[in-house]
C-alpha cells in the first residue's frame, strides 16, 4: 500500500517541528527516516498513525485520507512499533500478540483458535515463541520489544511504522528485524539512528534536519560524507562492504582533540 504525504507541518506548543513535508513511499518500499535528535522523525511517524494531527497537510494511506478515518479503520491497513507501546501491561505474551487482532475483529470471521495460531506464528518469527505464557513486565528489553512487533505483524498490516525498532536488541536480533522486515514485503518506514544499518535495509532513506526534508533518494545519494557532517556535524568516510556491495559508514567526530598523554 502506498503511503503519501503531502505539505505536512506541524506545530507543539507554538513551535514548528515539521514544515512543509512530502513524502511519497511506494508499496512494498522500505524508507528509513534519518535525522539527529529532535529533527522531527517520531512526529513525522505519529501523523500517519493518527496521533499527532498536522496543522496543515494530507496524508493518505492508499485511498485512505488518514486524517478523515477512524483510529480504528487506520489501524486495519497500520501497524506501528513506537518505543512508548512497551508497556507494564499485566498480561501473558500471547494475549499481548491477541491485541494486534483488535481492529479486525468485527470484520473476519476467523475464529480464537484462528488467531491464536496467527499470533503463535508472528511469535515465531521474532524468535519468541518460547516466551509466550511469559507475562510482558518480566521480560527484558528486547524481549519485550520482539514481543511487540509480532504484536504489530499478528495486525496484517500493509504499511508498517517502526520508531526505533532496534533499541534493546542484540546484533544478531537488530539484523534478523529489518530483514524480517524486508520479508514481508509490507510498505516499511523506518526511524533508525544508524547510519549503516539504514544502508543496509532500507531502499530508499529520508533525512531530517530541523523538521525540514534535507535529502530523499537511495543510500548512496543521501548518506554522502558532506550531507553526514552539514547534518551531524560529524566526520564519515562512506566505504563498500565487501560482501553485500551495500554501504558502510566510518563515523569520528569532526574535530578530535589530540589525545593529551598519558603520565
Ligand atoms: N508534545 C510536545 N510539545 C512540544 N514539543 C515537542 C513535543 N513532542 C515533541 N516535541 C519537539 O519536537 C521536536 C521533534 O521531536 P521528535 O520526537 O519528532 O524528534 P526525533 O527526530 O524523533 O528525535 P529523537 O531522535 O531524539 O527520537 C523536538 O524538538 C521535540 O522536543
Amino acid at each position: 500500500m502506498k503511503v503519501q504525504l503531502q505539505d505536512i507541518t506541524v506545530e507543539l506548543s507554538g513551535r514548528p517541528v515539521l514544515s512543509d513535508v512530502d513524502l511519497e513511499v511506494r508499496a512494498g518500499e522500505v524508507v528509513g527516516l534519518l535525522g539527529p535528535n529532535g529533527s522531527g522523525k517520531s512526529t513525522l511517524l505519529r501523523t500517519i498513525y493518527r496521533a499527532i494531527r498536522p496543522r496543515d497537510g494530507v496524508v493518505q494511506l492508499g485511498d485512505l485520507d488518514v486524517w478523515r478515518s477512524t483510529t480504528r479503520e487506520v489501524a486495519r491497513h497500520c501497524a506501528v512499533l513506537t518505543q512508548d507501546n512497551v508497556t507494564e501491561v499485566e498480561l501473558n505474551v500471547l494475549d499481548v500478540v491477541l491485541l494486534g487482532r483488535i481492529p479486525h475483529r468485527s470484520l473476519t470471521r476467523r475464529g480464537a483458535g484462528d488467531d491464536i495460531a496467527l499470533a503463535r506464528h508472528c511469535l515465531a518469527q521474532v524468535d519468541a515463541l518460547h516466551l509466550e505464557e511469559r507475562m510482558l513486565p518480566t521480560l527484558s528489553g528486547g524481549e519485550r520489544q520482539r514481543v511487540m512487533l509480532a504484536r504489530a505483524l499478528a495486525q496484517q498490516p500493509k504499511v508498517l511504522l517502526l520508531d526505533e525498532p532496534t533499541n534493546h536488541l542484540d546484533i544478531a536480533h537488530q539484523l534478523e528485524l529489518l530483514s524480517l522486515v524486508r520479508r514481508r514485503g509490507v510498505t516499511a518506514i523506518v526511524a533508525l539512528h544508524d547510519l549503516t544499518l539504514a544502508a543496509a535495509y532500507c531502499d530508499r532513506l529520508v533525512l531530517l534536519e530541523q523538521g525540514r526534508v534535507v535529502s530523499v533518494g537511495a543510500p548512496d545519494e543521501v548518506l554522502t560524507p558532506e550531507r553526514v557532517a552539514a547534518v551531524y556535524g560529524i566526520t564519515c568516510d562512506v566505504l563498500v562492504h565487501p560482501r553485500t556491495g551495500r554501504l558502510l559508514l566510518a563515523l569520528t567526530q569532526a574535530e578530535s582533540p589530540a589525545k593529551e598523554p598519558v603520565e
